[in-house]
Formats: C-alpha cells, sequence, structure tokens
C-alpha cells in the first residue's frame, strides 16, 4: 500500500519510429517478472515494476480502491505529451469474484507502454529508468501436468445436473453461472509471458491480460469509460466446433437455439438495468454472435453517454454493474448463494473485474474469463457455464472443456 504524502511523478513521451520499442508488439516488450498487460488487437497497455499498490477483500473493495485510486492520483505530478486515454498514471486493477473469500489488487507500474491508433507512448513513474532493451523470448516452461483443482470435472456435472433439478422443480433461481477449476504443473517455473505471446497471437480479439499472477484473454468487456461515453459487450450463450459443422452452420444454431438466448438475455437484461441509473443515454443493440477459434458467443453491446449528475467513478460504476448474469446469475443475490452451496471452491479473481484506470477517470474493465492464475510453476485454471433449467449437465462440461482451450493450448501447444 503506499501511504506516504510524498509527491509522485508520472512522465508521459512519445515513441518514435526509430525507437526499437516501437515496432515490437506489446506483449513482447515486457521484461521478465510479474507482468501487467490489457492488450487487443494490437492496441493496448503493458507494465512492470511496482511503484504503488492496494489490497482490498470484502463487499467495499470497489469504493476502497476507488478511494485509494482518488488520493494517489492527487499526488501525481503528471508530466503528459501525448494525452491518450492510457496516459499518465495508470493502476492495473483484478478483483475478487465475491465478497468473502478472495483478495483484490490495483498495481500501478513503475514502466508502461501504451499504443492507441498507431500512436505509442512510454509512461515512467517516479525516475524509473526504461532502457530501450527488447527482452529474449521466455523460456518454455517443460512438460506440463493436469490435475484435478478443488471442484473436479466430475463434481461439476452433479453440480450442473442439481441446479437443473431444482430449477425445473421452480427453485427461486432462473438462471445460474457454475464454474470448476483445473490445476497445471509445469516442469519449470511458468514465465508468465510465455502464456501472454500466445494468447494475444491466437486470440487478437479477446484483451489479452495479465494482473497479480492472473493471465488470460477475455472476450468480455465489462465496462469502458472514455470520457463521458461508456460501453461494453455481454456475452452469454456458447457453440463450440464440432467435427462436420462449418462455423456458420454453429452461428446460425446458436442464434437459434431458446435455451441460450434465454441464457443470453438475462445477462444483457442484469447489465443494462444496472447500467441505466448512471446514464443520460444507453442504446443496446444485439444479440450478435461473436466467433472466436475456440468458442461461439451470443453477444449484446451497450454504448451510453454517462449522466454526469450521478458523478460516478469507472470503478464504483464497476463494482455496481458485478455479477452480471454472465458470471452469476438471475436473480443475482440468490444465484451467489446458489453458486456458494453447488461450486463449492474459492473463484478467487476468475469471472471477477480484471482491466485498468486512468488518472482522468477513463479505463477499461472486463471479465476475468479463459484466464488461470499463476504461482511459480503451478497454474489454476478455470471455465463456467450459464445454467438454466434447459440445461444438459453434459453438454455443459463439454462447453467448460472448450472454454479452458486458450490456457490449456498456450501452456502446452503441441500436447
Ligand atoms: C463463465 C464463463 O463464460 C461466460 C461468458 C460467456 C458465455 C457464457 C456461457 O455461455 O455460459 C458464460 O456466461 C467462462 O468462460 O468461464
Amino acid at each position: 500500500m503506499a501511504t506516504s504524502s510524498r509527491l509522485l511523478t508520472a512522465r508521459t513521451r512519445r515513441l518514435d519510429p526509430g525507437d526499437p520499442r516501437h515496432a515490437a508488439r506489446l506483449v513482447e516488450l515486457l521484461p521478465g517478472g510479474p507482468a501487467l498487460s490489457w492488450v487487443r488487437d494490437g492496441d493496448g497497455l503493458v507494465g512492470w515494476g511496482e511503484a504503488a499498490r492496494f489490497d482490498a477483500a470484502g463487499p467495499n473493495r470497489f469504493a476502497e480502491a476507488d478511494e485509494w485510486w482518488q488520493r494517489l492520483t492527487q499526488r501525481f505530478e503528471v508530466d503528459d505529451e501525448v494525452g491518450l486515454p492510457g496516459c499518465g498514471p495508470v493502476a492495473f486493477g483484478s478483483l475478487a469474484f465475491a465478497d468473502h473469500p478472495g483478495g483484490s489488487a490495483l498495481v500501478v507500474p513503475e514502466v508502461l507502454i501504451g499504443q492507441r491508433d498507431g500512436v505509442r507512448w512510454i509512461t515512467t513513474i517516479g525516475g524509473a529508468t526504461a532502457d530501450p532493451v527488447l527482452p529474449a523470448a521466455p523460456r518454455s516452461p517443460g512438460a506440463v501436468a493436469f490435475r484435478e483443482g478443488s471442484a473436479p470435472a466430475a463434481h461439476y456435472r452433479e453440480a450442473v445436473a442439481e441446479a437443473v433439478d431444482r430449477m425445473r422443480g421452480g427453485a427461486e433461481v432462473a438462471k445460474v453461472v457454475l464454474a470448476h477449476d483445473l490445476i497445471a504443473e509445469t516442469a519449470q517455473p511458468l514465465d508468465q509471458r510465455y502464456l501472454l505471446r500466445d494468447l494475444a497471437a491466437r486470440y487478437p480479439s479477446c484483451w489479452t491480460f495479465a494482473v497479480d499472477g492472473l493471465v488470460g484473454a477475455t472476450p468480455e468487456l465489462l465496462l469502458e469509460r472514455t470520457g463521458s461515453e461508456i460501453r461494453s459487450q455481454v456475452l452469454a450463450g456458447t457453440a463450440w466446433p464440432r467435427p462436420g459443422r462449418t462455423t456458420e452452420e454453429l452461428a446460425a444454431e446458436l442464434r437459434a437455439s431458446e435455451k441460450d438466448r434465454h441464457e443470453h438475455d438475462y445477462a444483457a437484461e442484469s447489465l443494462a438495468r444496472r447500467l441505466r441509473p448512471f446514464c443520460a443515454e444507453l442504446a443496446v443493440r444485439g444479440p450478435e454472435v461473436l466467433a472466436l477459434r475456440n468458442v461461439l458467443h451470443l453477444a449484446t453491446d451497450l454504448a451510453g453517454r454517462l449522466d454526469e449528475r450521478a458523478g460516478a467513478s469507472l470503478l464504483r460504476m464497476v463494482g455496481a454493474v458485478h455479477p452480471t448474469a454472465a458470471v452469476g446469475g438471475t436473480p443475482t443475490d440468490a444465484a451467489v448463494r446458489l453458486i456458494d452451496e453447488l461450486e463449492r471452491m474459492d473463484r478467487d479473481r476468475y469471472a471477477g473485474p480484471v482491466g485498468w484506470l486512468d488518472g482522468r477517470g477513463n479505463g477499461q474493465f472486463g471479465v476475468a474469463l479463459r484466464c488461470a492464475q499463476v504461482r511459480d510453476r503451478e497454474v489454476r485454471l478455470f471455465a463456467g457455464c450459464g445454467i438454466v433449467a434447459d440445461s444438459d449437465p453434459d453438454l455443459e462440461v463439454a462447453e467448460a472443456q472448450a472454454k479452458l482451450r486458450p490456457i490449456r493450448e498456450a501452456l502446452a501447444p503441441e500436447g
């Protein structure tokens, strides 16, 4: 936690095309050690070092993190010659899914390199130096052995079947998202950049992220703020590649599936309902089909203009909309209780908000999906599925397998 009241300096400079750091992909610029990343289609932010950090837990984690960031940004002397969102001081954040247990963290890197619309910049905090070196490629972690996590797949199937029974029996919950974990152990300590490079290459349209050891490539944008504009894309309802089916056929099936449409509508409605109080305008468009290499999703876009009178910061709004029914359920409180009862695992920061915010109130937070918590040689992967009364437990197990693919394949590309 940064506690002193001294002034911090943040210096942002444009990286000119002659600089060797201008040509490489952002994730290739990360030196070894804990990585910070939020990159999509080549644009985004990567950072390293820790100029300041805030840890929080419990139901007030969003408000406490917000307060800390507001206070910290007042202590910054900013020298920013670029002026784009993501310039000046930036904090990367990863927040716990649940009120209990789970820890949340905001980390302000000492060095950050960003790119937006062809402009690349570097921000240094507190006089940190950033020599123009291109780090060597990360080494493979060697052989990978997979074992069951705290919620084995067989247990997951039972939990899904139990949820379906209860919903068919008239339980108060109309949708619940249940998840399970999987542990991978690598022969050598895992360099986070090994995952990041692979994820950014294979899932360019997802946000490849790393914050405090949570590494993944999420397709789901929870909330983005640029000035007074906000944007979100809610995902729920999934199909995955099957032999003999083209992507177009899978997309048509997904569009026509009533079960997936129900699952999707709960998520889109929950987000729109919770965003509206903050907005002067809010447009909802969808669902369309979003196709990735491992899955296809139904996707609804939300775009709005903030109501200045609501005066809410990005982190407060993120706290207000989390958990949407894409990761919690409907109604939220009852679904979260059911998750607790049936899942019987600590989600930690899986399915929580992950992203970044700057000193002017801009930022982007996604939902931490298709991800793993990396601790040296142990990697904990997560995947979950929205369950409604029409769900088939065997298909949900297969769907969760498809959602584990990005990290599984990044860990063991040929295995
Ligand atoms: C909970 C996950 O995905 C969510 C996001 C998109 C589609 C989902 C689904 O169709 O079940 C889930 O709601 C996950 O990837 O672990």
